[in-house]
């Protein structure tokens, strides 16, 4: 079983290093200010050398406009948009004709019901992000470390190509890919030592945990 895994949040070169030389398949950058994680265009158009050729840069936006995209784009030269706001279908396929990258779309998870939500968007985002929706209080609607009931996730399609995030950590991976079946892995609290701080040891532990899970 190949999976993807993608390590989000990154601010630092140490951690990126970590991160692909354990094999990480994705690297996020945020961009979202109120986030601890968030990064200027130029601070990531920096950072994004390291990954060339070894994994996928995500730029993780929340309902970003033309203007701040076309900055990221340019600056940062990702290999795909994470679209983690109430962007439309028609926005998702909007962003995917004007930079001509793939989208991948996130999707806060409670209840069954968060799952039919998908329907518009397929066919329209290239792959989908199950995350836990953000604690009452929180004022981001991601990186939070929250986790939600992934059996919800059974009921989806085969066909249905995402990556599972949301609380995940070197302690609960073993059971959520036991009840889940991602075509990649995302996480960023998981392996910080505090929010926006990556911990190099934490990133180690969890490959090693998914090694042993899988
Ligand atoms: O991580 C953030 O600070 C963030 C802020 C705004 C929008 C999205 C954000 N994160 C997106 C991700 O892809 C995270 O990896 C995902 O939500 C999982 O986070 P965690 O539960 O901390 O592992």
């Amino acid at each position: 079983m190949t999976l993807d895994i993608k390590i989000c949040g990154l601010k630092s070169r140490e951690a990126i290093a970590t991160a692909l030389e354990e094999g990480a398949s994705h690297i996020g950058f945020i961009f979202f200010e109120k986030s601890p994680r968030h990064l200027e265009p130029a601070e990531a158009g920096l950072l994004r050398d390291a990954a060339s050729g070894k994994a996928k840069v995500v730029a993780v936006t929340v309902d970003a406009d033309n203007a701040a995209l076309d900055e990221i784009v340019s600056v940062v030269r990702p290999d795909m948009l994470q679209l983690h706001g109430r962007e439309t279908p028609e926005r998702v396929e909007e962003v995917r004709q004007r930079y001509n990258l793939p989208v991948m779309k996130a999707f806060a998870v409670r209840e069954a019901g968060d799952l039919d939500k998908i329907e518009p968007y397929k066919g329209v985002a290239d792959r989908f992000l199950f995350d836990a929706k953000a604690p009452k209080g929180s004022e981001l609607p991601g990186g939070n470390g929250v986790s939600f009931d992934w059996t919800l996730l059974a009921r989806l399609d085969e066909s249905v190509d995402y990556m599972l995030s949301g609380g995940l950590n070197a302690g609960n991976i073993a059971d959520a890919l036991a009840v889940a079946n991602p075509a990649g892995l995302d996480i960023s609290s998981g392996v910080e030592d505090a929010p926006g701080v990556k911990s190099q040891q934490k990133i180690r532990e969890f490959f090693r945990a998914v090694r042993a899970a899988v």
